[in-house]
C-alpha cells in the first residue's frame, strides 16, 4: 500500500515536471508574437463558458460549448506554424545531451581537439568589428542544428581567426548568412536561419541579428553577431542579447556556456 502511495506521488512530480517544461517550450514559442494574444483569447473564451455555465445561461453556454468542442481543430490551424517550430524543436534535439552526459566522467572528456577555439573567434569578431564586417556566427550545444545546414554549404574546417575572417570578407562568396561551428569544425556556411518576430528587438537590429534571435530561442545554441553598421559584436543565448563587459568578459562567458 505504502509503496504505490510512493509510486503514485514519484509519478505525479514526474508528471507536474513534464507539465512544466511542456509550458516553458510552448511560452518559449509563443513569446512576443501574436500567438500569444490568440492563447489570450482562448483562455478568456474558456473562462467565459465556465461561467455561463455556472451562471446557468443556457443559450450562451451551448454556443460557447460548440466552439470549445471544435475548438482542438481550430487550435490546430491557428498556432499551425507554433505546432511545426515545436515538432522540429523535439525531433532535432540530441536526446540524452550526448556532450554533457560524456563530459560528467573525467576520464571520458573531450579531446583538447574538439574543444571550441574561442580565443580563435573572439579575435575574429573584433577585427572584424573594427573592419565593419558583418558576420553571423552560431555555435552548436546540444540541439542537432542539421535542418540549418541543410539550408547553406557543407563544410569541415577547423575553426581559425584567418578563415573566420575570410569567410566574411564583404568580397567573398560565402560572406552571407551564417556560419555554423560544432565542436572546433566550421560545418557550414551560408546558412539561412529562422528569423524572430519578436517585437521587443530595438528597431535598430536588421534581419542579422533578428536570425541570430531566432535561432537562438528555437534551439540552446549560442550566436555571435557583428554589426556591419556599428562594428559591435553582440553575444546572443536563450532568444536574448547576453551582456559582456569586454572581449576578456566574453570569451570567459563563451566558456562557460560551452562547458
Ligand atoms: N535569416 C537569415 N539567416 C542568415 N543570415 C541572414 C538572415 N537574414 C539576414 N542575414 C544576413 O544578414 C545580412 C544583413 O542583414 P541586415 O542588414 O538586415 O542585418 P542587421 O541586423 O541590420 O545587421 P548590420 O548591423 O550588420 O547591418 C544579410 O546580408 C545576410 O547575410
Amino acid at each position: 500500500m505504502d509503496f504505490n502511495f510512493l509510486e503514485l506521488r514519484i509519478l505525479d512530480i514526474v508528471d507536474i515536471l513534464l507539465v512544466a517544461v511542456l509550458l516553458y517550450y510552448i511560452y518559449k514559442l509563443v513569446k512576443g508574437t501574436v500567438a500569444i494574444n490568440i492563447f489570450i483569447g482562448i483562455v478568456i473564451i474558456y473562462l467565459v463558458w465556465k461561467l455561463t455555465q455556472f451562471l446557468e445561461m443556457e443559450m450562451l453556454s451551448n454556443v460557447l460549448g460548440q466552439f470549445i468542442g471544435v475548438g482542438i481543430f481550430g487550435l490546430i490551424v491557428v498556432f499551425q506554424q507554433e505546432i511545426r517550430k515545436f515538432l522540429l524543436m523535439i525531433g532535432s534535439t540530441n536526446f540524452g545531451a550526448k556532450r554533457n552526459l560524456i563530459r560528467q566522467f573525467k576520464f571520458m572528456r573531450r579531446s583538447k581537439e574538439t574543444e571550441t577555439d574561442i580565443d580563435a573567434i573572439v579575435d575574429a569578431c573584433d577585427n572584424m568589428g573594427k573592419s565593419k564586417t558583418g558576420a553571423l556566427i552560431i555555435i552548436q550545444r546540444s540541439t542537432n542544428l542539421e535542418f540549418v545546414k541543410n539550408t547553406g554549404d557543407e563544410m569541415n574546417i577547423e575553426v581559425n581567426k584567418p578563415i573566420i575572417e575570410s569567410i566574411f570578407y564583404k568580397n567573398s562568396t560565402l560572406h552571407d548568412g551564417a556560419l555554423i561551428i560544432e565542436g572546433n569544425l566550421i560545418t557550414a556556411t551560408r546558412a539561412i536561419l529562422p528569423v524572430s518576430n519578436d517585437r521587443k528587438i530595438p528597431l535598430r537590429f536588421g534581419l542579422r541579428h533578428r536570425a541570430a534571435v531566432g535561432i537562438t530561442e528555437k534551439t540552446d545554441a549560442i550566436a555571435l553577431v557583428v554589426s556591419e553598421e556599428s562594428g559591435q559584436i553582440s553575444y546572443l543565448k536563450d532568444g536574448d542579447f547576453a551582456m559582456f563587459e569586454d572581449l576578456k568578459d566574453l570569451k570567459l562567458k563563451l566558456k562557460e556556456d560551452l562547458s
